[in-house]
């Protein structure tokens, strides 16, 4: 681990600006480490709202996790600190912001651009799932773009945050798989079918399984009732990617060694990610 990691922080080493953002636990600033002039996003956590929330392991455990995960699309964890009522987490800042709202401003996104991402997505997954960590939670409100224009899964605390977060988002379900959904135990499965449905929605501007009713969307995804709409136009190449993803049988969804093979994602993905 790197001395960022050893050193013993306090806030007296950052200036702080502009917020960035806030969750249920706290806010979220734009930071400055003084010595380094490190540009970083520290995250504020109040110990109260942690400990009635009964997250504090949860906390560590994903301290721990994140802290040994070292991928260019996957938001760095460089390390916390605390105080008397709050716990700081120092975090890598992804200079283009939020992918959802880039997807809300076009609508749906080009199929080199959709493949481009998914394709960097699924190179940190296989990386996650090599070190057998699964459930990155990766739906556009988790994905940040960093300076270049990479994606970043931005993990807000999977089970914490996105259950929050979740709610917030009007509850949607439409990112869980059958598995999931029906509560059986999940598997590193379930990332690829998060993915199928993430390159949908680049390439529709809506999710496959979106219904009015929590009920609606439950029925479709237990039903895999996947339906491409004729509009906007999607090359078949897409449609059988997606098809090989949106699998109800988690064992026969398409493994990320073969998605990055699919020759929808070797003519079209930018293979800088
Ligand atoms: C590795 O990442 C994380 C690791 C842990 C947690 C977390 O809170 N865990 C938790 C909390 C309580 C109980 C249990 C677990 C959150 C994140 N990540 C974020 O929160 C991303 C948005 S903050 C950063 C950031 C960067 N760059 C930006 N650019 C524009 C906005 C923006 C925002």
């Amino acid at each position: 681990s790197t001395e960022a990691e050893k050193k013993r922080w306090t806030l007296n080493d950052f200036d702080i600006g502009k917020p960035l953002g806030r969750g249920k636990f706290g806010h979220v600033y734009l930071a400055r480490e003084k010595r380094s002039n490190h540009i970083v996003a520290l995250k504020v956590l109040f110990k109260s709202q942690l400990k009635q929330s009964q997250v504090e392991h949860q906390l560590r455990r994903e301290v721990e996790i994140q802290s040994h995960l070292r991928h260019p699309n996957i938001l760095r964890l460089y390390g916390y600190f605390y105080d008397q009522k709050r716990v700081y987490l120092i975090l890598e800042y992804a200079a283009k912001g939020e992918l959802y709202k880039e997807l809300q401003k076009c609508k749906y996104f080009s199929e080199r651009r959709a493949a481009t991402y998914v394709a960097s997505l699924a190179r940190a997954l296989a990386y996650c799932h090599g070190k057998h960590v699964i459930h990155r939670d990766i739906k556009p409100e988790n994905l940040l773009v960093g300076a270049q224009g990479e994606l970043k899964i931005a993990d807000f605390g999977w089970s914490v945050h996105t259950f929050n977060r979740r709610r917030t988002m009007c509850g949607t379900l439409d990112y869980l798989p059958p598995e999931m959904v029906e509560s059986a135990e999940h598997d590193t499965n379930v990332d690829i079918w998060s993915l199928g449905v993430l390159c949908y929605e680049f390439l529709y501007g809506v999710p496959p399984f979106e219904a009015k009713e929590h009920s609606d969307t439950y029925r479709r995804i237990v039903q895999v009732d996947l339906k491409f709409p004729a509009k906007p136009i999607v090359s078949s190449a897409a449609k059988d990617l997606i098809s090989q993803m949106l699998v109800k049988d988690s064992s026969h969804r398409l493994p990320l060694h073969k998605l990055l093979e699919h020759p929808w994602i070797v003519q079209n993905a930018d293979p800088s990610g």
